[in-house]
């Protein structure tokens, strides 16, 4: 049982695969070939995926696939956001699967990555033979406007909240998040750059239990925070392309999914995503292990969330 991250790997494959006229979405292959097939499922939406990622599965035992979702990470067009929603993606990783030629997969996700884990799980339940769910996100107005419009996270993050609301006007601060899609949208690439990098150091300063440098810094890492911010925000201003408010935790939903062996891990001190939303789905899903990291923020990184990952990881393998 493994507590600490496998050896740093690469790709054993690499591709591009064409899921539209349009978009082409990177593929990944890491570990056993032969091994179990596990989804993963990158955060943002918009972040994607780092070759870290592939090093909480055994090698051993794990087929890893990597996928960067449509406009992010080494998928193209980069930044995308025509034809990009859930569903474009849902639909992407079952061209995935049935490309790679695998039946079933384990599906790991964590933040926006476990939204789109549950998205992907409840449309294609008989394909997934387990979630690793971490940092619960379900694309909530409550969750947005807590995260986006305040009030609860500028009184943890004073400093780095003032730095993301002075992009914006005062008279637009209502709805940080139409104010910055605006910004993120715009044909003059300074305002957009500008925005990107506001939007994504407010989401890297506090995603972790104390601010990480080396994770701040990623927001000045242009061609990220473009993708990351572009594409969140233009998920938040359509509610995740959901049917309805809280779409994800309905009782129909959940159902579907309820046979699938889980495991929720979430960090006690997430500002990203708090823990209510996690405490949401263990009600509505209490057959699936709830699991609370004590001294933990939002980032897959923490020390205690990482083992607990790796855990259900292996625990997984044996199925
Ligand atoms: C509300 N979105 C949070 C999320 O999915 C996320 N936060 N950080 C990430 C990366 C690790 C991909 C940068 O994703």
């Amino acid at each position: 049982m493994a507590t600490k991250l496998y050896p740093p790997l690469k790709p054993y494959k690499s591709e591009l695969l064409p899921v539209s006229d349009l978009h082409k979405i990177s593929v990944k292959q890491f570990g056993n070939a032969q091994g179990q097939p596990v989804l993963f499922v990158h955060g943002g939406p918009g972040g994607g995926c780092d070759a870290r990622d592939a090093q909480r599965f055994d090698p051993a035992q794990y087929r890893a696939i990597l996928v960067d979702q449509r406009g992010s990470g080494d998928s193209l067009p980069h930044a995308e956001l025509t034809d990009n929603t859930t569903w474009h993606l849902v639909d992407d990783f079952e061209k995935v699967r049935e490309h790679l030629g695998i039946e079933k997969w384990h599906v790991f996700g964590g933040s926006w990555g476990s939204t789109l884990s549950l998205a992907y799980a409840q449309k294609h339940p008989e394909c997934v033979r387990s979630l690793t769910l971490r940092g619960i996100f379900t694309l909530r107005r409550a969750e947005l406007d807590y995260f986006y419009n305040g009030p609860g996270t500028n009184f943890i993050f004073p400093e780095y909240w003032d730095e993301y609301i002075a992009v914006i006007p005062e008279a637009e601060r209502g709805d940080m998040i139409a104010a910055y899609y605006k910004r993120l949208t715009s044909d003059d690439a300074a305002v957009r750059a500008e925005a990107g990098r506001a939007w994504s150091r407010w989401e890297m300063a506090t995603s972790r239990l104390h601010v990480n440098k080396d994770y701040l810094d990623r927001a000045d890492d242009a061609e990220f925070a473009d993708a990351f911010a572009r594409i969140e925000a233009h998920y938040f201003v359509n509610a995740g392309f959901f049917e309805r408010d809280g779409y994800l935790l309905e009782r129909a939903q959940i159902d579907r999914i309820r046979h699938i062996p889980c495991v929720i891990v979430q960090g006690a001190y997430d500002m990203v995503c708090p823990p209510k939303t996690a405490w949401d789905l263990h009600k509505a899903w209490p057959e699936a292990k709830y699991i609370v990291v004590p001294a933990a923020g939002h980032s897959a990184m923490e020390e205690g969330t990482e083992r607990a990952l790796i855990e259900a990881a292996d625990e997984f393998a044996k199925l």
